[in-house]
Parts: structure tokens; C-alpha cells; sequence
């Protein structure tokens, strides 16, 4: 700025909370560069306006411009996959993201399962999104944050979306405020066809958990979704066993439904950790149909959840970055 240049010292007390980078003037227009990292959406649309209005307040300014800059956030994407529905993909997504959050961690959880999304159900509220411009404010549930592709379209709407059209509605969701979301928990669509792949290549996760029932051809389908994830070099953090062993709840015997261990021997084979195993429970499918998360009480399923929450979190340090 030179010393003729109208004087803009003034405008970092508008700033407040965000901080002006750099100031520069010529011809009477104003660029200013703000790092707007500690502020939401709302809050950075307001300061801009602000700023435009203190700016052109000032003796010689004609026209001012700001641009928003907001530092990258240390943001982890955890990506939920199965090789086949209906083995509690999204029982697990859901309860792990809220296990996550009791373990400290600030979790946003993104429901991309095209095909039947189901977290409004599992977290048991119907509210909908609201945004500022295009983007979208994330919904409060059980010390977690949500969006779902579910929330795009009406409720009921079969959602048979091609590649090109679940991608740019996975980028709206995840471009949207997640504020201090440290991680960000994705429910995929079950199955490892050209969806996923093409949802995996623009998400980019920074590691997957893959979800198995214990017998065998869960267990392929699992395998599968491994191999999809090494194709795009995204690290698997790890194999859940889901639906593994059964207390009958009238005599005590114990049975394996499924079988019982299966995943645990594929994850040593494969070389993955195995983050642990969550019972076959007729109080998590109750739970769950209540829109009552069991990880979010306490409990023996709680407790499951929290385990796999702590392995997870040990195997997301260690991952290739
Ligand atoms: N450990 C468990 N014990 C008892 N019931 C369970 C368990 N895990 C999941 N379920 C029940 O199994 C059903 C399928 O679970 P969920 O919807 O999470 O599976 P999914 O793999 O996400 O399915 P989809 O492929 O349809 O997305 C639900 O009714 C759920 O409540």
C-alpha cells in the first residue's frame, strides 16, 4: 500500500474472529485476502458483507473485493463399505460414528447409500437440512453430525441413480458446513460395482472399514470390497465381523448363526487388522428400528461399538497417508 492509498487500517476490528491476510489498493479498489478458518458459513457471509460496507466507507475506496480463505482442516475420511447388503453396513456406520464422538473425536457422518438410505431411521429424526446459499447445514443427532442423500429427495423417492449423478450429490454433501468435524464417517451403498468405485475415486477417503457377516459368502463379497479399495490405493483400516455369535435370549444357549470367527481368520489372511465383532443382537435391530443407536447408551453393545471405535482410531494413525 503506498502512502497515498485511502488508510484500510480500520477494517481488522470489523474482522473480529477472522483474520485479514493482506490489504492491497490500486485504482481505488480494495482486494482484501481474510482467513476465515474459525468461522461457520453464516458468520463468513456476514463478515463479507461487513467488510464490503466498512470498506466503501472509507475516503478513495470505489470498489472492494474480498476473497475468503479458510486453512485445510486435518479433516479424516472413514469410508463404510460391504461387499453385499444387508450385513449392517449402516447399523455400523451410524453407531460407530457416535461411539467415535463419545471417544472425543468431533464426527460429521455422510449416509451416500444410493440405493436405501437409512440414517434418518437409524438416528431417529426427519429433520431436514437447512443451507446458506448451496451449502448445506448438517443435522444434530446424538452428539454426531448428519447428511444424508436421502434429504436431496422426497421421502420415498427411489433413488436409482447412475455414477455421474451419486458423485455430484456424495461432493454437494460433503462439501457441505461441517465446521470442526475432525472425521467424517461415510455410509457407502452395499456392493462393489461402478457407484462405488466412482464414489470412492471422487471421495478419496483417507481409509475404509469393510463389514462382514462370518460365513463364507459374506466373506467373498467382503474380499471384493477390499479389492475395490486397493485398486484405488485407499488404505482398508480394517474388517468388522457383524451378526457373529447368538445368546438366545429365553435359555442362555449360546448358537452361531452365521457361523462365528470368520472375519477375524479373512482379515489375518488378507493381512488387515480385524477391529472386532458385534453379536447378532435382537436389541440392536430394536434399537436401531427406534431410531435408538445402541452405541448411544450404555451397555454391552455399546461397548462392542466402543472397542471397534478405539481400533479404529489406532489404525487411522498408522495408515499410508
Ligand atoms: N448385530 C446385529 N444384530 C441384530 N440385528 C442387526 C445387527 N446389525 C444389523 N442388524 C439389523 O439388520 C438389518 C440390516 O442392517 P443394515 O441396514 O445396517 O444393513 P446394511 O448392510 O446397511 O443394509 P443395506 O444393504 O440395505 O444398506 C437391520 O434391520 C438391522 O437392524
Amino acid at each position: 500500500m503506498d502512502d497515498a492509498a485511502p488508510n484500510l487500517d480500520s477494517l481488522d476490528a470489523v474482522a473480529g474472529d477472522a483474520r485479514i491476510l493482506s490489504k492491497r489498493v490500486k485504482d481505488g479498489v480494495v482486494t482484501l485476502v481474510v482467513d476465515v478458518t474459525a468461522l461457520d458459513g453464516a458468520r463468513r457471509a456476514a463478515l463479507e458483507s461487513d467488510l464490503k460496507t466498512a470498506a466503501m466507507a472509507i475516503a478513495g475506496v470505489g470498489d472492494v473485493r474480498v476473497a475468503m480463505t479458510a486453512s485445510q482442516r486435518a479433516r479424516k475420511l472413514i469410508a463404510v463399505a460391504s461387499g453385499k447388503g444387508g450385513v449392517g453396513k449402516s447399523t455400523l456406520s451410524a453407531n460407530l460414528a457416535i461411539a467415535l464422538a463419545r471417544a472425543g473425536r468431533v464426527v460429521g457422518l455422510i449416509d451416500a447409500d444410493v440405493y436405501g438410505p437409512s440414517q434418518t431411521k437409524l438416528l431417529g429424526t426427519d429433520e431436514r437440512p437447512t443451507a446458506n446459499d448451496k451449502t448445506l447445514n448438517p443435522v444434530a443427532a446424538h452428539g454426531i453430525r448428519f447428511l444424508s442423500m436421502g434429504q436431496l429427495v422426497s421421502a420415498g423417492h427411489a433413488l436409482a441413480w447412475r455414477g455421474p449423478m451419486a458423485t455430484g450429490a456424495l461432493a454437494q454433501l460433503m462439501e457441505a458446513d461441517w465446521g470442526d468435524c475432525d472425521l467424517l464417517v461415510v455410509d457407502l451403498p452395499p456392493g462393489t460395482g461402478d457407484v462405488q468405485l466412482s464414489l470412492v475415486q471422487k471421495s478419496r477417503p483417507d481409509g475404509a472399514v469393510v463389514v462382514s457377516t462370518p460365513q463364507a459368502m459374506s466373506l467373498i463379497d467382503a474380499t471384493r470390497a477390499i479389492d475395490l479399495f486397493g485398486k484405488v490405493s485407499v488404505p482398508v483400516l480394517g474388517l468388522v465381523e457383524n451378526m457373529a455369535g447368538y445368546t438366545c435370549p429365553h435359555c442362555g444357549e449360546q448358537s452361531d448363526p452365521f457361523g462365528c470367527g470368520g472375519a477375524e481368520d479373512a482379515a489375518a489372511e488378507l493381512g488387515i487388522p480385524f477391529l472386532g465383532r458385534i453379536p447378532l443382537d435382537p436389541a440392536v435391530r430394536e434399537a436401531s428400528d427406534a431410531g435408538l443407536p445402541p452405541a448411544a447408551s450404555d451397555g454391552a453393545q455399546s461397548e462392542a461399538f466402543a472397542r471397534i471405535a478405539q481400533k479404529l482410531l489406532q489404525a487411522l494413525e498408522t495408515a499410508p497417508a
